[in-house]
């Protein structure tokens, strides 16, 4: 009489401990699983720069050809840069400084904005003549009135180097180099797992898209089995207009594009890390006396301790922190079971946030040391381990 419920006890237990054993064995399946990370934001927001920097860090760097490679961009962003400089001098009414520049002047407008078949020795000592132009120089300290790109003065200082016939590219230049994402990109790494986290080695998948209006179409493909999205912000843009409309601001076209992945459908499952990036250029812009009041009006009001660049990236954080806070927006032909899936879980999420500056290596080795850490606390978590 005993037997029968001990044997059905015992029964019981042993199929527990085969459905636990089967638990484990999927924990493990899906620890083992790659991490699948999906850089998203707007055009120039920094994207690729993150991808370039988990090749430096993450897969040996870049190979002697893929420098050589660079050359060519290299040179197309100095053509780029000094194009626009010179053809906005005219409608922002500058004037050159050296009027014997004007025939330097000439050569590049009458290049136009297709780059030269040939960079020669001619063409560099036209760019360096207007380069060393104080009217140039005017006309670039303005460059948020009309379209430039970052690295403009970093190449432009460096054109000594780039204009060699046996110009290497170092990673801080390929770093800096701006060549615009089309279609969709992915690359793949191993990452070392802490002793302390349990060892072993984890693989990651990061997507890289377009930012810009047109790519965003794209997206979509690849939201599917997202575990976390990277969100890039370029913080220092607050003062610029977007590339493919100009009458939107940059950093407003980066919190509307924040609010509707952050309340996707798509990507509920998803852990959601804001970059606040570009924080180098946010400095050097607030230390030269820009201020971000202009273009948001509530910076105004907004009570923060401390200098003003450490005021502006505050509040740019609260910015998008307020974001994260906002009811979801519901879509009125949703049906009723999606939508409280929504709200549950929604109100589960958590958004993190980092201040970064994406073309230092050693910064982004840092935050991605932290946000790893973080993924796997988070999934070490969820398998009950901690
Ligand atoms: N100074 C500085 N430059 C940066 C930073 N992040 C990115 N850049 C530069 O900004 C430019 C644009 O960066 P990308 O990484 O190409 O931007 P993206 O988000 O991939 O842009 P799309 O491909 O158009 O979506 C490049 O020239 C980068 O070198 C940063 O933190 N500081
Ligand atoms: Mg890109």
């Amino acid at each position: 009489m005993h037997l029968l419920p001990c044997v059905k006890k015992y029964d019981e237990k042993q199929s527990h401990s085969k459905q636990i054993d089967r638990e484990i064995k999927q924990w493990i399946k899906s620890y083992n699983d790659a991490i699948k990370l999906l850089l998203l934001g707007t055009g120039e927001s920094g994207k690729t720069t993150i991808i370039k920097q988990m090749k430096i860090l993450h897969i040996q760097g870049f190979t002697p050809s893929e420098r050589l490679e660079k050359i060519r961009h290299i040179r197309n962003n100095i053509h780029e840069a000094i194009y626009e400089i010179v053809r906005n001098m005219s409608p922002l009414s500058v004037a050159l400084q050296n009027p014997k520049n004007v025939q330097s002047q000439q050569f590049i407008l009458q290049l136009g904005e297709e780059y030269p078949e040939e960079y020669n020795e001619a063409y560099f000592d036209h760019v360096r003549a207007l380069w060393r132009d104080r009217g140039v120089r005017e006309c670039f300290r303005r460059a948020n009135e009309y379209q430039l790109i970052d690295s403009a003065e970093y190449f432009l200082d460096r054109i000594d180097l780039v204009a060699k016939t046996d110009y290497m590219p170092t990673d801080a230049d390929i770093l800096r180099c701006r060549q615009k994402t089309t279609g969709i990109q992915k690359i793949e790494f191993k990452v070392k797992v802490p002793k302390s986290m349990h060892g072993g080695v984890q693989e990651f998948w990061m997507f890289d898209v377009g930012g810009q209006r047109g790519e965003r179409k794209k997206w979509i493909q690849v939201f599917e089995g997202i575990h976390a999205i990277w969100f890039l912000v370029a913080c220092s843009d607050f003062e610029q207009t977007l590339r493919e409309d100009n009458s939107q601001n940059r950093l407003k076209e980066s919190l509307d594009l924040f609010e509707d992945v952050w309340q996707s459908r798509f990507l509920l499952e998803a852990g959601v890390i804001v970059f606040l990036n570009k924080q180098d250029l946010l400095e050097s812009k607030i230390s030269q006396g820009k201020s971000i009041a202009p273009y948001f009006p509530q910076y105004s009001t907004f009570n923060d301790s401390g200098d003003e660049y450490t005021r502006t990236k505050l509040f740019i954080r609260k910015l998008f922190v307020d974001l994260t806070k906002n009811r979801v927006k519901r879509n009125v032909r949703e049906c009723q079971a999606e939508r409280f899936v929504v709200s549950e879980a929604v109100r589960a999420r958590e958004c993190y946030f980092h201040f970064t500056t994406a073309t230092d290596t050693d910064n982004v080795r840092t935050v991605f040391r932290d946000v790893h850490q973080m993924i796997l606390t988070h999934m070490l978590t969820s398998i009950g381990v901690y």
